[in-house]
């Protein structure tokens, strides 16, 4: 497979923009582990960005020929930034496409100050804890990252001078326990990312530093925060999919993150190894509306699915912006654009030109997850 070409037209283009890749930053985002998972070749310059829709402006300008972002979560499911800019109902995305998908797993820690002493400050009273056991999904003993065994979801310090928690919505979304049941008395500040959280309260220097964030441990000590607790997620299992996303041009390469990229993989190589199908070797992804006032108008879509015996493995929508409470769909199914011995992918996309009111196909890419067993 080639590596995709450099952007064309302007004659400025910057010299690493055929080995660009962008993603949510700053660095130690989730994003960004989940980007050196995808691109470990020192080849590739990853490059942060302030949000989600810039990874997509990036990619579809050709400044960068891969992005990274997140696409749902096992705890807080979609995560909807990501569901927006492949809508793209304002027509800005034309070119982009999935073309892999990487699982990480997610451990959340509370980063702040440790309280102040009883020396230095008469306010801390340093009352304990909640005696009350904690809610079993919070008590399953866990050896951390750092090899010690304390409790997970177990603050490590009082937290009663924490008065604001910054984090990103989709980590507040999968540690609403830990936050109900320890951080009652604090405000929760949304911000763009997790490691923007953690700048954001290692900047706070009011005394006994009141601020704390809720991110990755790597977050916490790029900026030198203290661990106020550690894997607070709601779940265990807690799971973030993220897309890599490249602009559509070759897709006669079925996916893939081209030459060099470390893996050695020929993804989509049209040689047909193993079953494409229902062993679940690719997925793919359509989004499409249907007529909102024909009864069996979605239906009609999922039957042609259902009849060629494509596995549909998630389906989620968002406001069409066409007419209040009218949608947009995405179906993510087992197959491949680009090995697809029966035809039925190809089968399937030329029905939906008849089916659905308007479609896009958004990518085919490897299947990462076939031996978890949980789609
Ligand atoms: O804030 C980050 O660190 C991100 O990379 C974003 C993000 C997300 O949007 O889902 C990524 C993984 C986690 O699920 C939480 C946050």
């Amino acid at each position: 497979m080639a590596t995709p070409n450099a952007p064309q037209g302007s004659g400025q283009e910057d010299v690493n923009a055929n080995t660009t890749v962008a993603f949510l930053g700053p660095l130690n985002t989730y994003s960004h582990q989940a980007t050196k998972i995808a691109f470990p070749d020192p080849k590739w310059k990853l490059e942060p960005t302030g949000t989600i829709k810039e990874v997509f402006d990036r990619v579809q300008s050709g400044h960068a020929p891969y992005g990274v972002v997140p696409f749902e979560n096992s705890t807080h499911g979609t995560v909807t930034f990501t569901l927006d800019n492949l809508a793209d109902r304002g027509g800005e995305y034309a070119d982009i496409v999935v073309c892999d998908e990487v699982y990480l797993d997610v451990h959340h820690f509370l980063l702040g100050r440790l309280p102040p002493t009883p020396s230095s400050s008469s306010s801390s009273s340093a009352s304990p804890p909640p005696p009350s056991p904690p809610p079993p999904h919070l008590t399953a003993q866990h050896a951390v990252a750092s090899g010690s065994e304390e409790k997970r979801g177990t603050p490590l310090a009082d937290l009663s001078h924490i008065r604001r928690v910054y984090s990103h919505p989709q980590a507040f979304g999968q540690t609403g326990a830990f936050v109900r049941r320890y951080l009652p008395h604090a405000e929760t500040v949304e911000v763009s990312s997790t490691s923007r959280a953690a700048v954001l309260a290692a900047e706070d220097d009011t005394e006994g530093g009141m601020s704390a964030a809720i991110a990755s441990e790597w977050a916490g000590r790029g900026v030198g925060l203290d661990v106020l607790a550690r894997w607070i997620e709601d779940r265990e299992d807690n799971t973030t999919r993220f897309f890599v996303l490249r602009r559509r041009g070759d897709e006669k390469e079925g996916g893939g993150k081209g030459e060099g990229d470390g893996k050695g993989e020929g993804d989509g190589d049209g040689k047909g190894d193993g079953d494409a199908y229902g062993g679940g070797k690719y997925k793919s992804l359509v989004s499409f509306t249907v007529p909102h006032r024909r009864p069996g108008a979605l239906v009609d879509v999922l039957d042609c699915f259902r009849r060629r015996s494509l596995n549909l493995t998630s389906i989620s929508s968002v406001p069409s912006l066409v007419g209040p409470f009218q949608y947009l769909f995405f179906v993510e199914f087992e197959g491949s654009r680009f090995d697809d011995p029966e035809g039925r992918v190809g089968g399937v996309l030329e029905e939906l030109e008849r089916v659905a009111e308007q479609w896009r196909w958004l990518g085919s890419w490897r299947n990462r997850r076939r031996e978890g067993g949980s789609l």
